[in-house]
């Protein structure tokens, strides 16, 4: 074998330093080109962000926004109020984040988030940027992030753990879980102490989903559990604001806790899988097989069947590709399936506190359904769980939440014959756009299409067509429309009723930032404060969007009479 030169080896240092030059400006010119065409003179003009700088795009002008927020703010709340400022008629824009993100297409509109919905060759393409935000938490490609081809075979699977029926099968364990729960809060109001409501919760929420995600029990809300609290930091150690704030990806004690906490959950789920694999062989009477794993399984089972018929029954081993495939996959139901939820939590019983006429109407409507004595609530919902499809009010509460504090958003990747028309009839290319961001907190408090949009009001959700505060078509979407929506809307929704069942009479909370504020003085670092748009529990980036400072908080036990 010869034994390259030095010369050789310097020329294939400068022609490998060559062609990442090329590939970054060429990245660079297409990013700016795509701008400086929607913004040609004599074509008709395209809702572009003003402040574009040759060398900055617009990261500049963003990086104003976001220093008007109060600290740690969801960027999410700079994108809306660029959109709320300069393009309330358009309902959408370009912003360009290169070499940050790249060029975004904001939208606002639920006529334009419709037409991404409706269309084939957009609904279902995730943004090839959104593997960087999930990497940390699924460690590889998921349900979440996956091509649509991937995709499709699994989410016609994972259907099945989310039909209405399973999800009623399900409310025994969430009630057990829940009493655990509430002896968190006896204990935290017979101490009379501050605590952090989301922190408390993100536990109990953890624990619900181990039992639906994994058939196990994981015991987060008592103590150490290795994939909880794992999961938990790898959340909170979770780069915040990526999009808008490239150096903090270079942080090497980040990238060493989420390798820590990645290696410990893979083999937590990996001794999970070897479990059930047995187990599930071993049942044959089909108790337990709609959790997230057994159907994992069962696909596994089924596609070495077909490919290798002699390969027999039981199958003993799981091939290594597909047990990393299947931790990816559970890692992403973890998350997905605790993170949104602890933070709706807290933001229900946080508006409930601002409205005691909705959390009068609330008791009394669970007073009727379920008898007046709430500590005969946990046997009787465990023996009917439908009753909990029997609480309108409740629900309305919920979807009144999810309107004003939506912990998530939605993204899709530009396409290149995909335009898309703005409310004022411009057509907007998507070709070369990064991603196509919904910004769900913006189009659903936009006083463009809701009525008194700032405040909580169950009742939109009850009044009938004709009234003007009944809701525009697809301006609430907090789950999402179309073939990529959450997958678990059902479980999420049965869920949170099942909590509000279990707390809202047994409980009075209080939000408690005003004593929080007064003990942590240092962290008033902006001139406008610690609200944004007046609210103090503003929603900051944590995984998904929670209430600033993990929601300070006082809760009593109510005396009943
Ligand atoms: C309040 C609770 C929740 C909210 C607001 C929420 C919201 C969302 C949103 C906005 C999406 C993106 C949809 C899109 O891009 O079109 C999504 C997707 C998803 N959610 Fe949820 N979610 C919640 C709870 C859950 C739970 C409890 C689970 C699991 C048990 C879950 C699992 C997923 C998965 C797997 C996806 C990806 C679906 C796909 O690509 O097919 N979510 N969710």
């Amino acid at each position: 074998m010869e034994i390259p030169t030095t010369g050789s080896v310097s020329l294939l240092f400068i022609l490998l330093a060559v062609a990442v030059f090329g590939l970054v400006v060429g990245k660079f010119y297409i990013a700016r080109k795509s701008i400086w065409e929607r913004q040609k003179k004599g074509l008709p003009a395209k809702p572009v962000a003003p402040g574009h700088s040759f060398l900055f795009g617009h990261l500049l002008f963003f990086k104003k926004a976001l220093d008007k927020l109060p600290p740690n703010a969801h960027y999410q709340n700079a994108l809306g109020d660029i959109a709320r400022e300069y393009f309330q008629h358009e309902g959408c824009y370009y912003i360009d984040m290169w070499p940050v993100s790249g060029v975004l297409f904001i939208v606002v509109s639920p006529h334009v988030a419709n037409q991404i919905h409706a269309n084939p060759n957009m609904s279902m393409q995730r943004p090839p940027l959104l593997p960087r935000f999930f990497q940390p938490i699924a460690g590889g490609p998921n349900m979440f992030d996956m091509r649509e081809h991937e995709w499709r075979p699994w989410r016609a699977k994972f259907n099945k753990a989310f039909s209405a029926e399973h999800v009623l099968s399900l409310v025994p364990d969430m009630i057990d879980e829940t009493l655990v729960y509430s002896e968190t809060l006896q204990k935290h109001s017979k101490e009379d102490e501050l605590f952090y409501l989301d922190l408390t919760t993100l536990r109990f929420t953890i624990d619900v989903i181990g039992k639906t995600i994994l058939n196990a029990h994981l015991g987060a809300q008592r103590g150490y559990n290795a994939l909880a609290d794992c999961m938990l930091s790898q959340i909170r150690w979770h780069q915040a604001n990526a999009e808008t704030n490239p150096f903090e990806y270079f942080n090497l004690v980040r990238r060493a806790v989420h390798w820590w906490n990645g290696r410990q959950m893979d083999q937590y789920i990996d001794n999970e899988l070897s479990k059930r694999l047995s187990e599930s062989q071993a049942d044959h009477e089909g108790k337990r097989q709609k959790a997230i794993i057994d159907l994992i399984l069962q696909g596994y089972i089924a596609e070495s069947q077909s490919s290798n018929p002699k390969s027999g029954f039981p199958v003993d081993k799981l091939d290594p590709s597909f047990r990393a495939f299947a931790t990816s996959q559970i890692r992403l139901f973890v998350f997905a399936g605790h993170d949104s939820l602890s933070s709706t939590i807290c933001y229900i019983l946080h508006l409930l506190y601002t409205s005691p006429r909705a959390l009068s109407r609330i008791r009394h409507e669970h007073d009727q359904v379920f008898g007046t004595d709430p500590s005969a609530l946990a046997s009787l919902l465990k023996a009917k769980p439908h009753l909990v499809n029997n609480l309108p009010y409740t629900t309305a509460v919920v979807k009144e939440a999810l309107r004003l504090f939506p912990p998530g958003g939605c993204s899709r990747a530009g396409q290149p014959n995909v335009p898309l028309t703005s409310d004022s009839g411009k057509e907007c290319p998507s070709a070369n756009v990064a991603a196509v961001f919904t910004i769900h907190s913006e189009m659903q408090r936009s006083p463009v299409y809701w009525i008194r949009p700032d405040e909580f009001l169950p009742d939109r959700w009850l009044v009938k067509p004709e009234h003007e505060l009944y809701p525009v078509k697809g301006a609430y979407r907090p789950f999402e429309i179309g073939p990529r929506n959450c997958v678990a809307q059902a479980l999420a929704m049965t869920e949170l009723k099942v909590v509000l069942a279990c707390l809202v009479r047994r409980f009075d909370f209080s939000p408690a930032y005003e004593e929080f504020d007064s003990r942590n003085p240092s962290k008033l670092n902006r001139a406008d404060g610690r609200t944004y748009r007046g609210e103090r529990a503003y929603q900051i980036e944590e995984g998904a969007a929670h209430p600033a400072d993990h929601y300070p908080c006082r809760v009593r036990i109510r005396k009943l009479v």
